[in-house]
C-alpha cells in the first residue's frame, strides 16, 4: 500500500469563489492545492462581459495569499443580451469559456438564457473562435421532475445544440446521471464533463434517509445509487473526457440550514483529499493524476502544470465548521475522517 502520492499539480475546472468579504477564505481554500481554476460567473449581477470579468479577476487576485501562484481563469455568463462582439472581445483577451445557465435552473441563474436558440449567433461565434461552452445541463420546465431534469436536457437541448454546432467544444458540468456518463462516452471528442466529489461519494439516500441533510443539497440534485455507480464507473474507465471540477459552491451555514435552503456544497477545503479517498476506494489511485491534472488541461487546450503536490496517507478530520467572511460554513464531509492529506506543494 502506498503512503505517499506525488501528483502533477491539479486544476479545478469548475469553482465558485463568490465575492466580497468571503473571497479571502474561498480563494485560500482553493489556492492551497490547485494551480488554476475555472471561475464560475454566477454573481449578482452576473459576470456578463469582459470588463466585469477583468474587475472580478482583480478582486480575486487581491484576495490571494501572498506566496500563491494560483491562476483564476475567468468565464462569461451568457444572457439573452450577450452579443457575438462581446464574445470576440473576451476571446481576444484570453477568456477561455462562457457559461450557459438555463434561467431558473440553479443558484443565481435568474439572468440566464430562456431558450438556447436565442443565443445561436453567440454559439456560432464561440464555435468559430474556439471558446468553450460550459453548461449547467438541466431543463427548468415545471412539469419535469427535478430528478429527470438532466436526462431531459440531453435530449431536448444538448443533442440538438451539438448537431447545430458540431465544432463547438462543450463541457457538461457536474454530471449526475448514468445517462450523461453514457452520452459523453458515446460522443465525439468535442464533449467533456466535470465530475464533483459529492456526486461520486453520495447518492440521494445519503441526503434523505434518516433525516434530511441540507449540506448535501446541490444542483443537479444527488440521484439514485445506480447513477452514482455510473459516475464511479466513468472515472474508473479512465476516459480522458472526464475531469475534475469540484463545483465547490459556498453558502453561509444559515443559508443552508433554512426553510428554503440554498443549493451547493463547499468542498474546496478538502477537495483533492475527497477525490483521493474515492479513487483509492475504486482501486484507481494511479488514475487520480490524469483526472485531476491532465484531462482538463488537455480538453481546454492549456498546458499541463509542471509543479507537483504530495499527498500522504494520514487520517484527519474535516472541521465541523470554518469561517467564511463574517459568517461560517459547513464543508463537505464535515466531522468525518479522510485518509489522505495534502502534505506539501513543490
Ligand atoms: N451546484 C450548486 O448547487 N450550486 C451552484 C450553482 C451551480 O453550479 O449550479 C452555486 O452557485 O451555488
Ligand atoms: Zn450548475
Ligand atoms: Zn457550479
Amino acid at each position: 500500500m502506498t503512503d505517499t502520492l506525488t501528483l502533477t499539480r491539479p486544476d479545478d475546472w469548475h469553482l465558485h469563489l463568490r465575492d466580497g468579504d468571503v473571497l479571502g477564505d474561498t480563494v485560500a481554500a482553493s489556492a492551497r492545492c490547485f494551480g488554476r481554476a475555472i471561475i464560475m460567473p454566477n454573481l449578482v449581477p452576473p459576470v456578463a462581459d469582459l470588463a466585469a470579468a477583468n474587475a472580478y479577476r482583480q478582486r480575486i487576485e487581491r484576495a490571494m495569499p501572498a506566496d500563491s501562484a494560483f491562476t483564476p481563469l475567468m468565464t462569461l455568463y451568457l444572457t439573452g443580451e450577450t452579443t457575438p462582439a462581446q464574445i470576440r472581445e473576451a476571446h481576444k483577451a484570453g477568456v477561455l469559456a462562457a457559461k450557459l445557465y438555463p434561467a431558473g435552473a440553479t443558484t443565481n441563474s435568474a439572468s440566464g438564457v430562456r431558450d438556447i436558440r436565442e443565443i445561436d449567433s453567440v454559439l456560432e461565434t464561440m464555435s468559430e473562435c474556439g471558446m468553450l461552452l460550459l453548461v449547467h445541463g438541466e431543463v427548468t420546465d415545471s412539469d419535469i421532475d427535478i430528478f429527470d431534469r438532466e436526462k431531459i436536457f440531453l435530449e431536448r437541448v444538448l443533442e440538438p445544440t451539438r448537431q447545430r454546432f458540431p465544432n463547438l467544444k462543450i463541457v457538461l458540468e457536474h454530471i449526475t446521471t448514468a445517462d450523461s456518463a453514457r452520452y459523453v462516452r458515446e460522443s465525439t471528442e468535442n464533449l467533456g464533463a466535470t465530475i464533483t466529489p459529492q456526486h461520486l461519494i453520495f447518492n440521494r439516500n445519503d441526503m434523505l434517509v434518516g433525516g434530511m441533510r441540507p449540506h448535501l443539497y446541490c444542483l443537479p440534485i444527488l440521484k439514485r445509487n445506480t447513477h452514482q455507480q455510473a459516475l464511479r464507473d466513468a472515472v474508473v474507465s479512465g476516459d480522458s473526457r472526464f475531469f475534475l471540477g469540484t463545483d465547490s459552491a459556498p453558502h453561509d451555514r444559515t443559508k443552508k440550514e433554512s426553510a428554503c435552503g440554498c443549493a451547493g456544497c463547499f468542498s474546496a477545503p478538502a477537495a483533492i483529499e475527497l477525490y483521493a479517498d474515492v479513487f483509492e476506494e475504486l482501486g484507481v489511485l494511479n488514475q487520480l493524476e490524469a483526472f485531476a491534472a491532465f484531462n482538463g488541461a488537455d480538453f481546454y487546450g492549456q498546458p499541463r502544470n509542471t509543479d507537483t503536490i504530495t499527498l500522504v496517507r494520514k487520517p484527519w478530520t474535516v472541521p465541523e465548521t470554518l469561517p467564511l467572511g463574517s459568517g461560517e460554513i459547513r464543508p463537505l464531509r464535515a466531522g468525518e475522517t479522510l485518509n489522505w492529506q495534502l502534505a506539501r506543494t513543490d
